[in-house]
Parts: structure tokens; C-alpha cells; sequence
């Protein structure tokens, strides 16, 4: 069962208040007819028809507050349904980790934003099917109670509706998936150029980017107006079909009524319940919504398939010194073997380099060093834990990472610092930041640490030091820092290593770099080549080896 599924279970109460509503808002709609056709009888018989006339204005005002009832059900049960489905959706999406390549951030929001609003639309709709159809049916078996020939007439004419509805439920079902397909497609080119907008202003590229953008318009344009088109058709047909469904009724009706079977008051009721009958254009309508939510809800059903990791019950061993080992670990991302059978252990409170060429897979072994992605074979430890076993908390709070681009998240500087699996004690976020020689540039914002994050901007290497001072500030036993001092001044650079090489308290830490500086700093350097660590060993040893030396294009070794 999907989420839309499992949201309209949770709320089943509502959804069967909805039915229940709207069958009752059928069957007065139903009386209705009768009670009219009565009184027109009692009238023209010159019978008292008082108690007729208001039993008839109490069934127009119990059938309008049976309506809006149901209305209101479907809207609240509807909202609840959105909020479950775009909750769970969310925390799905950033439990799963980093979106995997080709799965577009634009399309990832227009399935939360967009689609999962109109799959939540579907239980509602699908709870409101059965008085939609109620109406109709009720109307052909009051047609026949009232006389057999008007149900005959208009049940030779029925055939043809059944058939519009089922031709309209499955031509627009295939064009509505394929429309939101191509909707989540632009999305995520524009998120992505959004995200390029400085380097396309440098390139003065605007306008190939706006057309490269709005590539799958003449195709959503197309499944657009296909969609419209078996909408009209179904109106269009539905619109000559019914009223000569209704003129036949009527005719028989008049023949009947010149016959003597039937009185005024009975044509006069069978020319409504012809009406009730002809409901079409509600059946198609909801089931209009039924087909768009079911098509929506598919999409939004894809984001929860993918897998999020899960966590055990283990917790780390309070004394352990942050030994991290990597066993026979392999990635694979697209059709490459990354890490290949890689074997690595990093000694606990030592600080590693892992260099290599671009493209080594040294992100990637971050990545798996503090489980932002799982290995396809082997196996990361941490004092001897493999992490899939130990809690979701456990693990946080004891791996930091840092990365050459930093996402600054949380409402104000000290949040974005503080960021983390708990709150963080405000000396800890301005130790964090001294550390990471953020101190000073925070201070000079107007409101220091508490100035909204949004309203700094912040330059390449102040956004690096902010990442670097979360890092510092949460005192985890493991510190991995991706490329995360590349676009620092050396001269900062040479500070913040004093916190890094030298941290006050002891961590493991494993760090990614380019640098020969950085690397000749640390206590090994891991030498990251085809897949597998090719040394272990201090940056002076390894520089004897010309190739190592050609890594940092074969500069002074720092
Ligand atoms: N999600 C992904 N999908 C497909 N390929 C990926 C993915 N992530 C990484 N790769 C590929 O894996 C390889 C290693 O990437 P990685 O980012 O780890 O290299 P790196 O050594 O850190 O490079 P650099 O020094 O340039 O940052 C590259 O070929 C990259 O294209």
C-alpha cells in the first residue's frame, strides 16, 4: 500500500464521513423529486399541500447541509492527507542520504510539492465515488418506479455513457503521467541552472539556458493538451449525449402522461431523476481526480522506494580512541568500481591524508568513513563497531564531517555552528569557530552570532571556515573533512591547522586534500590509487616516490 493509501487508513473515520455524507446528500437529492412531483399533485388536485411545500424546502436545506458537510470532510481529511504525505516524504527523502546522480533535485520537489498534493486529493475523491454514482443509479431506479418505460428509454441510451467514462479514465490516465514526468524534468533543469545562475551570467549563456530549460515544454505541452482534449472530448460528448438522453426521457414521459400512466407531478419528478441520472459530469470529474492522484501518487511512491539505511542498537564503547578501519571495502557509482577491495586503518587519534589523483574516489571513501553511503561489499568499523549496528544518534554523535562546500543550515550564525544531531552549549560554538578562525568575520556581523544567517553573505573561504567550525565544535571521536580547507588563504590555512593537527582534546581524523602542505601535516597519508590504498605512510617516506610527487604536480613537498 502506498502513503496516499496508508494516509487515508489513518484517517478513515473522516474519509467514511465523506461517503456517508454524500450518500445521504444522494438520497435527499433523490426524495427531492418525489416530494415535488407530489405536492405539483396535491396543487393541481386543489388538496392541501402546505406540509408538502415544507417538507420540500426542509429536504433543499438538508440536502445543502448534507453537501457542505461532505465538502468540508474531504477538505480537512484532504489537507491532513497532503500534510502526511509531504511529512513523511521529506524525512524519507534526507533519511535516504544524498540523492543519487540523475535523480534531479527539481523533480525531487516537484514530486513533494506538487504531486503530493494531488495524490492526497485521491482518497477524498475516492470516498465521494459512491454517492457520485449513487445519484445516478438512484436516478435510473426512481426512473423505473415511477414508470418502467422511462427507465427503458433511458437505459437504450446508458450503453453510451458507460462507454465515455471508461474511455475517458484510461486515455487520460497514460497523457497525466506523462505530463507530470516531463513537469518534474523542467524543474530540474531550472533547479540546477539556479544553482549555476553566476557561471551562466559569465558565460553570457542566459538564453541557450533558458531554451536548454524549457527543452521538454513542446512535449508537456503536448501531453497538456492531449489531457485537455479527452477532457473536452468526454465534456463535448457528454454535453449532446445527456440532454438527448433527457429529451427521449421526457418524450416517453409525455406519451405516458397522454396515456393516463402517468401524472403531472410524475413527469415533473422523472424530468429530475433524469437529470440525477445523467450525473455524468460528476462521475468524470471525480474520477478525473481519482486518475491525476493515482498517476501523482506513483511518483511520490518512486522517492519512498528508494532505501534509507538502516541503524542498529549498538553504542559505541565509551573509552574507545576513534579507530576507524576500512575492510575490503568496494563502491560502485555508475559504471565505475571506485573503491575496489579497498583495506584501510586509520589508528585511533591520528590524523590521515588520503591523497590521490582527481576523481580517485577520495570523496567517496569520506562519504563511507562516517556512513553518508554505504559500501557494496566490505565493511567500515569504528572501535571495532560496524556502523550499520550502531543507533542512527550513537553515529552521529560520534563521526563530524566537514566538506569543501558546506551547506550553511539553522536560523542564525550560531544555529548554522551549533547544527547537529543535539544542542550545543554556546562556548562550544565560539570555541568551534576560534578553532576555525571564524570568530573574528562573526563578530563583525551586527548581530555577532546571532545575526540570521541569511541576511550575511558570507565569501567562499568564510562559508568553509563555518563548516569547519560546526565540525570543531561537536566533540565527536572521528572528524572527516572532505577537501574542506581548499579555499582557505594559506595563511588561514596554517591557523586552523594548528586545530587540526593539534586538536585540544584527542580525535581521529581523516582528511581529503590536494595540498602537498596539508598532507606533509598529518601523521600518514593514505595514497588512494585504482581503487585500493597503494601506501600508508608519513608524506617525507612517500615523497621519494616520483609518482607521489606528480600527484601535487611534482612541487617542494610543502
Ligand atoms: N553519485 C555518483 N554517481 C556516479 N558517479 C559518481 C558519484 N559520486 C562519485 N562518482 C564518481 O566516482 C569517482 C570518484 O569520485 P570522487 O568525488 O570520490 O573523487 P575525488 O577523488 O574526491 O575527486 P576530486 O579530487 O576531484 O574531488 C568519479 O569518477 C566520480 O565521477
Amino acid at each position: 500500500m502506498g502513503v496516499v493509501g496508508e494516509a487515508g487508513r489513518r484517517d478513515a473515520g473522516r474519509y467514511a464521513g465523506v461517503t456517508a455524507l454524500g450518500l445521504v446528500s444522494a438520497a435527499l437529492a433523490l426524495a427531492l423529486p418525489y416530494a415535488l412531483g407530489h405536492t405539483l399533485d396535491q396543487l393541481l388536485r386543489g388538496a392541501a399541500a402546505g406540509w408538502w411545500i415544507a417538507g420540500c424546502g426542509a429536504l433543499v436545506a438538508a440536502q445543502t447541509a448534507a453537501a457542505a458537510g461532505e465538502d468540508l470532510l474531504a477538505g480537512l481529511a484532504t489537507a491532513r492527507a497532503a500534510a502526511t504525505v509531504r511529512r513523511r516524504t521529506v524525512r524519507h527523502m534526507l533519511a535516504a542520504g544524498p540523492p543519487a546522480a540523475g535523480q534531479g533535485t527539481g523533480d525531487l520537489v516537484t514530486r513533494v510539492v506538487g504531486n503530493a498534493a494531488d495524490a492526497a486529493v485521491t482518497p477524498a475523491a475516492a470516498a465521494a465515488l459512491p454517492a457520485a454514482l449513487a445519484a445516478p443509479v438512484g436516478g435510473i431506479v426512481a426512473l423505473g418506479l415511477t414508470d418502467i418505460w422511462l427507465a427503458a428509454a433511458f437505459l437504450a441510451g446508458a450503453p453510451l455513457l458507460t462507454l465515455l467514462v471508461q474511455r475517458f479514465a484510461r486515455a487520460s490516465s497514460d497523457c497525466v503521467t506523462a505530463y507530470q514526468n516531463a513537469q518534474g524534468r523542467i524543474a530540474t533543469l531550472l533547479v540546477e541552472a539556479l544553482g549555476g545562475a553566476r557561471t551562466i551570467a559569465a558565460a553570457g549563456s542566459e538564453q541557450r539556458e533558458t531554451a536548454r530549460i524549457l527543452g521538454p515544454l513542446p512535449e508537456l505541452g503536448s501531453h497538456g493538451r492531449r489531457m485537455w482534449r479527452v477532457q473536452g472530448r468526454a465534456t463535448a460528448q457528454a454535453a449532446v449525449l445527456v440532454p438527448l438522453l433527457q429529451l427521449t426521457v421526457l418524450a416517453v414521459g409525455g406519451i405516458r402522461l397522454s396515456a393516463g400512466a402517468l401524472s403531472v407531478g410524475d413527469l415533473l419528478a422523472a424530468s429530475r431523476y433524469v437529470l440525477l441520472a445523467t450525473g455524468i459530469g460528476v462521475v468524470v470529474g471525480q474520477l478525473g481526480a481519482v486518475v491525476k492522484g493515482r498517476a501523482a501518487a506513483a511518483r511520490v511512491d518512486e522517492v519512498l522506494a528508494v532505501p534509507v539505511p538502516a541503524y542498529g542498537e549498538r553504542q559505541l564503547p565509551e573509552d574507545g580512541a576513534g579507530t576507524l578501519e576500512l575492510r575490503g571495502v568496494t563502491a560502485v557509482r555508475g559504471a565505475e568500481t571506485v573503491l575496489d577491495g579497498l583495506d584501510l586503518t586509520v589508528p585511533g587519534g591520528s590524523c590521515v591524508a588520503v591523497v590521490g589523483r582527481s576523481g580517485a574516489g577520495k570523496s567517496v571513501l569520506a562519504a563511507l568513513a562516517g556512513r553518508l553511503a554505504d559500501p557494496d561489499a566490505g565493511t567500515v568499523l569504528l572501535d571495532g563497531c560496524p556502523l550499520p549496528e550502531l543507533t542512527a544518534t550513537g553515529l552521529r554523535d560520534a563521526v563530524g564531517y566537514a566538506f569543501e562546500r558546506p551547506a550553511l543550515l539553522g536560523d542564525t550564525v550560531a544555529d548554522t555552528i551549533a547544527f547537529g544531531p543535539r544542542p550545543l552549549p554556546p562556548d562550544h560554538v565560539t570555541r568551534g569557530a576560534l578553532a576555525a578562525e571564524a570568530d573574528a568575520f562573526v563578530r563583525l556581523l551586527p548581530d555577532g552570532y546571532a545575526t540570521a544567517r541569511n541576511q550575511a553573505p558570507f565569501s567562499g573561504g568564510e562559508v568553509q571556515r563555518l563548516g569547519l567550525a560546526r565540525a570543531f565544535a561537536h566533540p565527536t571521536r572521528l572528524l572527516v573533512l572532505d577537501d574542506a580547507t581548499s579555499s582557505l588563504d594559506t595563511v588561514t590555512e596554517s591557523r586552523v591547522a594548528q586545530a587540526l593537527f593539534h586538536p585540544p582534546t584527542p580525535r581521529t581524523r581523516l582528511l581529503t586534500t590536494h595540498r602537498p602542505a596539508t598532507a606533509a601535516r598529518a601523521d600518514l597519508v593514505a595514497w588512494l590509487d585504482s581503487g585500493r590504498i597503494r601506501a600508508l605512510a608519513p608524506h617525507e617516506t612517500l615523497w621519494a616516490i616520483p609518482e607521489y610527487r606528480e600527484l601535487f604536480g611534482g612541487g617542494d613537498g610543502g
